[in-house]
């Protein structure tokens, strides 16, 4: 894939799962921020020309975080859901660029994100009429359970994948999906929602299952071990 592409990062988030004293972006994992991370390995890639990244209000971590002057970093303001944070960033990009340009969208709360997973989205989603996601199949059992725990079901895993991110999307198409879907009081949770709202398929990926978004306190640790044997090398 010759052109260069975007990656949109929400980091607009509070958080409260992990009932941290800061957002979890702003949290250590190996002597460093999770935004750190995030964003090193996208501006490292060599396909991605800039990231947009949306940030709380009042975010009175980012200033402090010293990025490499160097790094290819705007910002604005999130919204109060991820999807608006999303169509907030897209909004910048905009006003960036005069093309429609491919984006990746990806969660700042996913540091471990590899190159190679990138490499397969740009490779298999590059010529694609729509775009995708990355995901991982489900590979244990699934179950339906009640408000009182109880298994109601078991239920049926073929075809049943995680969705992660990098969400792969053109700009334009993806901000009038957002944008449409904001209208009709969809709550989406990811950009392929969005998509799919719009009676379109977008495809998925397979990527590697230590891409984890952290979201509870144990994956601090989980998290930080996954990019301890990836930058060993350890990691398949
Ligand atoms: N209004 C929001 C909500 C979330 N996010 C971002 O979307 C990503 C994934 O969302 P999630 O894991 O749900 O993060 P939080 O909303 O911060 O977590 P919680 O639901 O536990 O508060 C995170 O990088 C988060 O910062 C965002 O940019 N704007
Ligand atoms: C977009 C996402 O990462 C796909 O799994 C996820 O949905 C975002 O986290 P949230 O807890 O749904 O906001």
């Amino acid at each position: 894939m010759s052109s260069k592409v975007w990656a949109i990062v929400p980091a607009a988030g509070i958080g409260s799962r992990m009932q941290a004293d800061r957002p979890k972006q702003y949290l250590l994992l190996n002597n460093r921020p999770v935004i750190f991370h995030t964003l090193s390995r996208l501006v490292s890639h060599p396909q991605i020309e800039g990231v947009v990244i949306a940030l709380s209000a009042n975010d009175p971590y980012w200033p402090s975080l010293n990025l490499p002057a160097d790094w290819p970093v705007h910002t604005t303001i999130g919204g109060d859901e991820r999807a608006d944070s999303v169509s907030n960033a897209l909004r910048l990009l905009q006003n960036l660029t005069d093309t429609n340009p491919w984006v990746l969208v990806h969660d700042a709360a996913r540091p471990c994100i590899r190159h190679s997973d990138i490499d397969a989205m740009l490779q298999q989603l590059g010529n694609d009429p729509v775009g995708g996601i990355l995901g991982v199949p489900l590979t244990e059992t699934v179950k339906r359970v009640d408000a009182n725990n109880h298994i109601e079901a078991t239920v049926d895993r073929s075809g049943l994948w995680r969705a992660a991110t990098p969400q792969m999307f053109r700009l334009m198409a993806l901000s009038e999906a957002l944008t449409q879907a904001r209208q009709a009081n969809i709550n989406v949770t990811d950009e392929a929602s969005a998509m799919e709202f719009m009676g379109l398929n977008p495809k998925i990926v397979a990527g590697h299952a230590d891409n984890i978004k952290i979201t509870l306190p144990q994956d601090l640790a989980l998290a930080a071990l996954f990019l301890q044997q990836q930058e060993n090398g350890e990691a398949a």
